[in-house]
């Protein structure tokens, strides 16, 4: 299948247990919980997003017409050597998109691949590093996987509920806005309160990266 990208590029992680890592950044084009466009904001479900997702017309972005033509984007992004490669594949919505066909093309290429998702879709299950980014006001079925990162905060938000969803790590991030700095608070407070959630900082905006 063609796959819609908004842009791909070279970066170090900047967020949860992989923050500091040298990846390759897919974020492909479109979300289920926004269109992305401003004036349907305060009546999404996710109303909180600090990324552009809407077109295929971003930096290293466009329509891969395969797997493979995807994958060898990614490596040549990458550049030489094949030692941890990693591919982030977020959005916008990545699982609106990704599938065998592209698992198994970045695999081939030598990557890891990592995802970000808001687990209203079940992962493909070769992806190898899952990061589960809930939603308020949205139903999450992927309850398991390696992060659960909780931007914060969210009205509505069942703690315990999610504290019984099987993740290796439990991530609290505050949410960036004009209350940024409130939120930092609030999410200190919270891995303060209960010591399963640690802090997740978004690191890539401190330092200037994209
Ligand atoms: C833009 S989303 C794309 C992937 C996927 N749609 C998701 O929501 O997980 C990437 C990550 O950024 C987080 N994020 C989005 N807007 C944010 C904000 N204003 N402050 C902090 N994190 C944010 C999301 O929760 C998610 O973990
Ligand atoms: N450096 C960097 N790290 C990130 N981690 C998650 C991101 C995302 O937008 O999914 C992101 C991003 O956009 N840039
Ligand atoms: S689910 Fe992810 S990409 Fe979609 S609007 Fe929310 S943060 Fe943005
Ligand atoms: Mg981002």
């Amino acid at each position: 299948m063609t796959y819609s990208v908004k842009e791909m590029f070279l970066t170090l992680q900047g967020e949860g247990v992989n923050a500091g890592a040298r990846a390759v950044f897919v974020r492909f084009a479109g979300c289920n919980l926004w269109t992305g466009r401003e004036q349907d904001r305060a009546t999404a479900i996710c109303r909180f997003c600090d990324t552009d997702f809407v077109g295929t017309n971003g930096v290293g972005g466009g329509k891969f017409a395969d797997g493979e033509a995807l994958a060898e984007a990614a490596a040549r992004h990458w550049g030489a050597g094949r030692d941890k490669r990693l591919a982030v594949l977020t959005g916008g919505e990545p699982m609106l998109q990704v599938d065998d066909a592209l698992v198994e093309a970045l695999h081939g290429e030598g990557f890891t691949i990592a995802i970000e998702t808001n687990g209203t879709l079940p992962v493909h299950p070769g992806i190898d590093w899952v990061c589960v980014s809930p939603k308020a006001g949205s139903s999450v079925v992927q309850r398991s996987g390696d992060e659960l990162k909780l931007v914060w905060p969210q009205a509505g938000t069942d703690l315990d509920e999610l504290e019984g969803w099987d993740f290796r790590h439990f991530l609290v991030q505050p949410m960036d806005s004009e209350e940024a700095e409130a939120n930092r608070e609030a999410a200190i407070a919270l891995a303060m309160e209960r010591p399963r959630w640690r802090l997740s900082l978004q690191t890539h905006k401190l330092l200037g990266l994209r």
